[in-house]
């Protein structure tokens, strides 16, 4: 295979463990191929002024055997296409919440004119053979740009969130355009078989597309793969992560600390998607309706920041905090409260040992991609004690982890017989299940998807 080169918004050195398992396995076959990491600088810059670097200046840096390239954005640029079309519009519309969606149109001109920017930046970096890998809701128009400016590389694209069925897909301005880009590109992963599902529904009722078997369509005069490719993480590099200093020092001392109480755990992005207010009222219904979890059970919810200049973020932010204030308010006593809301990002090397000290693990998102925690959870358990997730039916990740306890996360009532269930579950049941669910995770890890992917696309005609 020729060099891989990957473009996504963020970008993160693959040679530094607090990137993470995706960073680390797109890093190994960039490594190995000696490839190209393209994307958002992260800076913001205001328009040029003589001489001063300006929107769209390129950085190039050497990390180990692979070059990273980054682009800076304009002040408007980013808010238009980062905050505005990407987080105010494609991500709530994806992610089925219409309700919190910004139809206003104005965000598509700076969104299309990123994708531009990206690919008039990129098409000069690359070679005939080099085979792209396109990732997420941000550059889903960049091989439409890629292809009008003459390049006839292989380009697969892989969506890291949902993909709605096609009526909400339809209420999207401009989704006729966005579905047609996506016909640009040789292969289309997306995370489940229901997202593919939702996508030959809404090519074959709105764009006519034929459907040509084994996971291909035509439309537009192109064909395009579009299959599921379930997203998994590095089990070893998490387990090794598990021996390291950090996460050894957060479990013994959660331990420690916690030796009397049953902890249950929640680690989040602050996002409206993650389902944190209806989990946090079904932990009160727990309380509510078996007291014997009075001063024993505790839910450390960690709420990472994020995305904090979209309006949507900072209410969802107000109703978090006024919930847990609330039931601490209500159940808390002199040597017990019953949440710990954490509003900070905790270091990706202590996550193991708080994951490992978790009796149970609470993943009950509203609707989510994949969700990562919930593989993580199961890959820091001990075999021999393992703890329980509670997994929200609306997660990609429950499509594969069928002994996991699937929840709606709308059904507080629900949910909460769920953690009860959990904090009941017997030894012999809690091994059963965790060695299946460590089964799956260690079959489906993140190297089998980017080999399987990679392979997919390999094998595209061009
Ligand atoms: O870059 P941000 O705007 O700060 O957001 C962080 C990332 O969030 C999203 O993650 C998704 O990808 C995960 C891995 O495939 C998946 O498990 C999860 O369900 C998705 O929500 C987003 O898609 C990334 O692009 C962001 O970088
Ligand atoms: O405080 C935090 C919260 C989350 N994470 C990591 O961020 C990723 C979140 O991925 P996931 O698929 O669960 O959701 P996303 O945030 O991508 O929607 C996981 O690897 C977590 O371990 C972290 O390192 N620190």
């Amino acid at each position: 295979m020729g060099r891989v080169v990957v473009v996504s918004n963020r970008l993160a050195d693959p040679r530094k463990p607090a990137a993470g398992g995706l960073a680390v396995a797109l890093g190994e076959t960039l490594n190995a191929t000696g490839g190209l990491w393209f994307g958002w600088s992260g800076k913001i810059v205001e328009a040029s002024e003589g001489g001063t670097p300006g929107e769209g200046e390129l950085h190039l840096q050497q990390a180990g055997n692979v070059k990273l390239a980054t682009v800076d954005l304009s002040r408007d640029d980013h808010d238009s296409y980062y905050l505005g079309y990407s987080n105010r519009v494609l991500w709530p519309v994806f992610h089925y919440r219409l309700d919190l969606a910004d139809f206003n149109t104005s965000h598509l001109a700076g969104y299309r004119r990123v994708n531009q920017l990206f690919a008039r930046k990129l098409m000069p970096l690359l070679r005939s053979d080099d085979v792209i890998w396109v990732h997420d809701y941000h550059l889903i128009p960049l091989a439409a740009e890629l292809r009008a400016m003459g390049c006839a590389n292989r380009i697969g694209f892989f969506l890291h969130i949902p993909l709605p069925p096609p009526l909400m897909l339809a209420a999207l301005p401009g989704h006729e355009w966005l579905i047609r880009a996506l016909f640009a590109y040789d292969l289309v992963g997306l995370q489940s078989e229901a997202d593919t599902m939702h996508f030959a529904r809404y090519v074959q009722a709105e764009a006519g597309a034929e459907e040509l078997g084994n996971d291909h369509y035509r439309a537009f005069n192109r064909t395009v793969r579009v299959s599921a490719f379930p997203i998994g993480i590095d089990v070893d590099e998490f387990s090794r992560l598990a021996e390291g200093k950090e996460a050894r020092e957060t479990y013994e001392t959660m331990r420690e600390q916690y030796s009397r109480r049953r902890l249950l755990i929640g680690i989040d992005r602050l996002d409206y998607s993650k389902g944190l207010p209806q989990r946090i009222r079904a932990f009160q219904e727990l309380l509510a309706s078996y007291p014997e979890n009075h001063r024993s059970a505790t839910l450390i919810q960690i709420a990472s920041p994020t995305r904090e200049s979209v309006d949507a973020y900072a209410d969802i932010r107000h109703e978090l905090e006024h919930l847990c204030g609330q039931i601490n308010g209500d159940y808390g006593e002199l040597d017990w409260m019953p949440v710990r809301y954490i509003h900070r990002t905790v270091a990706r090397k202590r996550l193991p040992g708080l994951c490992r000290v978790g009796r149970v693990a609470l993943v009950t998102p509203l609707r989510d991609g994949m969700n990562l925690v919930a593989k993580e959870y199961i890959a820091a358990q001990d075999p021999a004690d393992p703890g329980v997730l509670v997994l929200s039916r609306f997660a990609g990740a429950a499509e594969q982890l069928r002994e996991a306890l699937l929840v709606n996360p709308y059904d507080v009532q629900g949910t909460a017989q769920a953690i009860q269930q959990a904090l009941q579950m017997p030894l012999e049941e809690r091994q059963a299940r965790h060695s299946k669910l460590l089964e799956r995770i260690r079959l489906h890890d993140v190297h089998w998807w980017r080999r399987a992917f990679l392979d997919a696309l390999a094998q595209t005609p061009t």
